[in-house]
């Protein structure tokens, strides 16, 4: 275990799922957590956890080595003048903020803080993540703990800062695609006689196991499919019926409207 405390800064969706993956991953005690938030009812859950729970930012900051901010970008600034006080050199300021630059960050924060961007997704209360890490240039000493904490809550890789706005899109973005798939072919199987909850089973099973194929073998995806695809046959039929439809197409370009709208000078 390691023994630097981390405090977490705003506890919704992504913040509260790394309290979560944190605590699972017995990378630090939850004693050793401290998680900030405005709201009591958001706090109260996570108390359960056993970390210890504050409404007053830079109460929860002071306690901690590392402090994760993971407020929405329009209070990324009021936070950091908040708890500006209980940063320093020596600790390790955490942003799983998007769209906000590291030289944004720096400046609000100040220079001489080790800052890290990290884009991770709600995989990752169950240690299941993909997560993005860049770094400001006072990191060094810090950075293989902070790629540590990660790992341990799914796999990470580090990435120059000008891809975290493609990160986030392909990463945290993508949990919501991949669930719309799921959620397509779900509605199809139910139309051709499955009962919702059945059909869920076998379409998320089936997409985990798609899945394993790739990470486990390194193969591009259609040297599985050309294994699945019977010439003259139901995979092919059904496949060049949702090209037809455009399918990849309306893919890619939803993964293009997504980054235009985080990085629309791009
Ligand atoms: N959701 C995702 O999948 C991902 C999100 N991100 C980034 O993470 C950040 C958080 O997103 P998400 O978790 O979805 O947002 P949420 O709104 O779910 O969580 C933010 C939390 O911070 C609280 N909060 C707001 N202002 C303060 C404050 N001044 N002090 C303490 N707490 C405060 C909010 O309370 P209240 O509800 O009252 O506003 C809320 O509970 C964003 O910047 C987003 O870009 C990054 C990767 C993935
Ligand atoms: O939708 C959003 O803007 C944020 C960024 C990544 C996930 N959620």
């Amino acid at each position: 275990m390691n023994n630097k405390k981390i405090a977490i800064i705003g506890v919704g969706n992504m913040g509260g799922a790394i309290a979560i993956g944190l605590v699972k991953s017995g990378f630090v005690p939850a004693s050793d957590i401290s998680v900030s938030d405005r709201k009591e009812s958001t706090l109260a859950k996570l108390a359960e956890l056993g970390v210890s729970t504050f409404t007053d930012n830079l109460e929860a900051a002071k306690k901690a080595e590392v402090v994760i901010v993971a407020v929405k970008p329009y209070h990324i600034e009021g936070v950091l003048k908040e708890i500006k006080g209980a940063l320093s050199a020596e600790k390790i300021l955490i942003s799983i903020v998007s769209g906000v630059g590291m030289n944004e960050l720096a400046e609000m924060a100040g220079t001489d803080i080790p800052i890290f961007r990290v884009m991770p997704n709600t995989a990752i209360a169950l240690r299941e993540s993909l997560t993005c890490i860049s770094a400001n240039g006072n990191t060094a000493p810090h950075k293989d703990f902070v790629v540590e904490m990660f790992n341990n809550m799914g796999k990470t890789v580090e990435i120059p800062e000008e891809l975290m706005a493609a990160a986030t899109v392909l990463s945290s973005c993508g949990i919501a695609y991949a669930l719309r798939y799921i959620r397509a072919a779900m509605q199809g199987g139910i139309e051709i006689g499955f009962g919702a909850e059945m059909a869920q089973f076998i379409t998320a099973q089936t997409v985990k196991g798609a899945t394993e194929l790739l990470l486990q073998s390194g193969h591009h995806p259609e040297r599985e499919i050309d294994k699945v695809t019977t010439p003259m046959g139901v995979t092919i039929t059904g496949l060049n019926e949702m090209e037809h439809k455009g399918f990849s197409a309306s893919l890619i370009q939803g993964v293009l409207a997504s980054y235009k709208k985080i990085a629309p000078t791009k």
